[in-house]
């Protein structure tokens, strides 16, 4: 970046987790409209809050009423719709925030990228895996009725791709089990991950 100097802060991040005691986290679900991400992302933060945890949701829907209101759901669109969230995460991780997000993000390589940004060793990847048929079956919001009709242009799983993830740290067959099974299977997956690991001489 041209005439661009970043600085550092004074508070490193050591400290801050020391004061957050936690062990900042980006759960990342993916998934098809309709798959679930919405509903266990509410749960999960609801039930981290209530134990103590600092935690925030990032939804794409919330997100792009605001931050991403520009974009639409081209794949450029979408990717840049990524690199935004991905951004955000970042600080909220550095602030020492467990961070959820639920976006579709279809692409494995907007997901790469968004691992990449924010550091693999805070990134879970979690595939809210639910078949496309049951998602149409679910349409909760109506949206696979107008893409079959032709009134939603680049609708996932219709008219744009979804790329399922290869290797994610969890799996969630959210057309195979009740909502309660998957969401214990999400907090069982998470909540170890955020224990704080001491590291008293960095923080000094
Ligand atoms: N064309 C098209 N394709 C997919 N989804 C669409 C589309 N148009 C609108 N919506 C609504 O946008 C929500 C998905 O936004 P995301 O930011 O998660 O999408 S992406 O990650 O950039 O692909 C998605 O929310 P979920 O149903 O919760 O996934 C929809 O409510
Ligand atoms: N195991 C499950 N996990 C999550 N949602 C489930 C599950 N089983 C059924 N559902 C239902 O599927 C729907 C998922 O909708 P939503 O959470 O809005 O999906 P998304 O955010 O991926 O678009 C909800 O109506 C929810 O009650």
């Amino acid at each position: 970046m041209q005439n661009i100097y970043p600085f550092e802060s004074k508070v490193c991040y050591e400290q801050r987790k020391q004061l957050m005691q936690q062990e900042p986290r980006l759960v990342w679900l993916t998934g098809l409209s309709g798959s679930g991400k919405s509903t266990l992302a509410l749960r999960l933060e609801h039930h981290l809050f209530h134990l103590g945890y600092k935690v925030f949701l990032l939804d794409g829907d919330n997100i792009r009423n605001g931050l991403c209101q520009d974009l639409g759901f081209t794949a450029q669109d979408r990717k840049e719709n990524m690199r935004r969230v991905a951004e955000v995460a970042n600080l909220m991780l550095e602030s020492g925030l467990v961070v959820i997000c639920a976006f579709i993000s279809p692409y494995a390589s907007e997901r790469a990228l968004v691992k990449e940004i924010v550091g693999p060793q805070r990134f879970a990847e979690v595939y809210i895996n639910c078949s496309l048929q049951v998602c149409e079956q679910r349409d909760t919001k109506g949206l696979y009725a107008k893409a079959q009709q032709g009134l939603i242009q680049n609708f996932t799983g219709i008219s744009a791709p979804y790329e399922a993830p290869q290797q994610p740290d969890l799996i969630l067959k959210t057309d195979q089990e009740p909502i309660e099974d998957s969401l214990h299977k999400l907090i069982t997956f998470v909540k170890p991950q955020l224990r704080l690991k001491q590291n008293m001489k960095a923080a000094m």
